[in-house]
């Protein structure tokens, strides 16, 4: 059995951002693929595991408008990579987690989609439709209107709370978007793989 390799870095402050990342690694693991889930913290001895990737997804929190300073420094450690552009045409895709409805994540995934863009990767687009029906618009699926990657509202209070379950919908539609793109662009043909219809 053929499988692709996804690996999911990202930086969290509180634990919002870390808590997407885990549905994202649980979805997008499949029979067709290999999943590593991996904190910037701890990325400087798990490098190899990027490298090894077909697909690279990049999540942080959106700190005053941007990427976190966490997210940061983990992408300035890859400049030797930058060099030899060893991610050319690894596949690329990003999400971000921020307490306001829309709090400037935008500006995030843009962030994200340009360091994506130095290293020369392909870039996965959110691809899930919002629903504009009923209260399906702001309970379901894509409920922020997102096209570059996925947004995230985080609910914070005392406590760690578990994510909207709209977002989370859109958390795992997205991880089957990326699990199959990357089957499509590394053209391995599943027989009866149902490709995701959002
Ligand atoms: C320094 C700082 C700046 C923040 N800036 C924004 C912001 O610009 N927009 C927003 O909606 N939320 C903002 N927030 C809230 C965080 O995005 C939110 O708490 C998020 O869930 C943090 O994710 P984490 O738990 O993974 O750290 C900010 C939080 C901090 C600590």
């Amino acid at each position: 059995m053929q499988q692709v390799i996804i690996s999911v870095v990202y930086h969290t402050g509180q634990g919002h951002t870390k808590q997407i990342a885990e549905i994202l690694a649980e979805n997008l693991q499949s029979e067709f693929s290999r999943v590593h889930l991996i904190n910037v913290d701890e990325v400087k001895e798990q490098f190899d595991l990027l490298h090894e990737s077909d697909t690279i997804v990049f999540g942080c929190p959106t700190y005053f408008g941007d990427i976190s300073a966490g997210f940061k420094q983990f992408m300035e450690l890859t400049g030797g990579f930058w060099y030899s552009q060893v991610w050319k045409d690894k596949l690329a895709a990003a999400f971000t987690v921020s307490s306001s409805r829309c709090g400037d994540k935008l500006n995030t995934l843009i962030s994200l989609a340009l360091f994506a863009a130095q290293h020369s990767m392909q870039w996965i687009s959110q691809g899930i439709m919002p629903r504009y029906c009923s209260n399906e618009q702001t309970e379901g699926q894509n409920r922020h209107g997102s096209y570059l990657g996925l947004m995230i509202q985080s609910d914070n209070a005392r406590e760690l709370n578990p994510p909207h379950p709209g977002d989370i919908l859109t958390t795992e539609l997205f991880a089957k978007r990326i699990l199959d793109v990357t089957l499509k662009f590394k053209n391995i043909k599943i027989y009866n793989y149902e490709q995701s219809t959002n």
